[in-house]
């Protein structure tokens, strides 16, 4: 196979490579909870994941993609200790803090992915998931990038389908051009029904803070699985 064949193999990635340290703090929070709390992300596994089992209970799970540094995460799984709560991320400092994070505040109802998120997706049951969070992703503002964006029909399609019918995809972004193209993308999903504004039951994230930082208004975004 050529390179360019090879290149047209590859998925196309939602995020940028970035490199990180993991603080003392965060590898010790990996060596001692990875085993326990962690689940490896493998591109094309499609090996049905069972959420019972990864939670040791039948509950209610929330998907939550692109985690960041984990802060939201954490606080969500601590007030709302019914449900599960499975955190996906590549970045791996981000990986080591929300470990961190669930071993201070001693929460057993999260569970922490390393990979590609629409890799994981896949290994998803039809209709198993509570809700699927995105909060912040990455907003790829260049045009010839727009297919990176994790928000688009395809993506969006598959992620419904995971969702139980009633269950919630809440998304969120502070640019700009990005809500306009997430509220058209999912508008137009036949399978999804947009719920009235209102208050939106999420912590603020590290992005959030420093889009207001920076003047942006957050658009936020609550969908129903019909
Ligand atoms: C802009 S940051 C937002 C982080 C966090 N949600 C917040 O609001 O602070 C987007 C994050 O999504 C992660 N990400 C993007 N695409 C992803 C994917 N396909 N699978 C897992 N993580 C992804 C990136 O690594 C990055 O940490």
């Amino acid at each position: 196979m050529s390179e360019t064949e090879i290149a047209a193999t590859r998925p196309i990635r939602t995020f940028h490579p970035r490199r990180g340290r993991m603080s003392s703090r965060h590898a010790d929070a990996h060596a001692l909870l990875w085993p326990r709390y962690g689940l490896t992300v493998t591109d094309g596994d499609r090996t049905p994941l069972d959420l019972a089992g990864l939670f040791g209970r039948e509950a209610p799970v929330v998907l939550e993609i692109g985690f960041g540094m984990g802060d939201a995460t954490a606080a969500m799984a601590a007030a709302d200790p019914q449900r599960g709560y499975l955190g996906v991320e590549v970045h791996t400092p981000g990986i080591g803090n929300l470990l961190a994070m669930v071993g201070e505040l001693g929460l057993t109802n999260v569970r922490v992915a390393c990979g590609d998120a629409m890799q994981l997706v896949h290994r998803i049951g039809p209709g198993s998931l509570d809700a699927v969070h995105v909060f912040f992703p990455d907003p790829w503002p260049k045009a010839r990038h727009h297919k990176r964006r994790l928000i688009q029909p395809g993506n969006v399609a598959v992620l419904r389908e995971r969702l139980r019918p009633g269950g919630v995809l809440h998304c969120a972004t502070d640019w700009p051009e990005y809500g306009v193209a997430m509220t058209e993308t999912l508008d137009a999903d036949p399978g999804l029904r947009r719920l009235p504004e209102g208050p939106h039951g999420r912590p603020e994230t590290k992005f959030e803070r420093r889009g207001a930082a920076a003047g942006r208004p957050i658009t936020d975004l609550r969908y129903t699985r019909r």
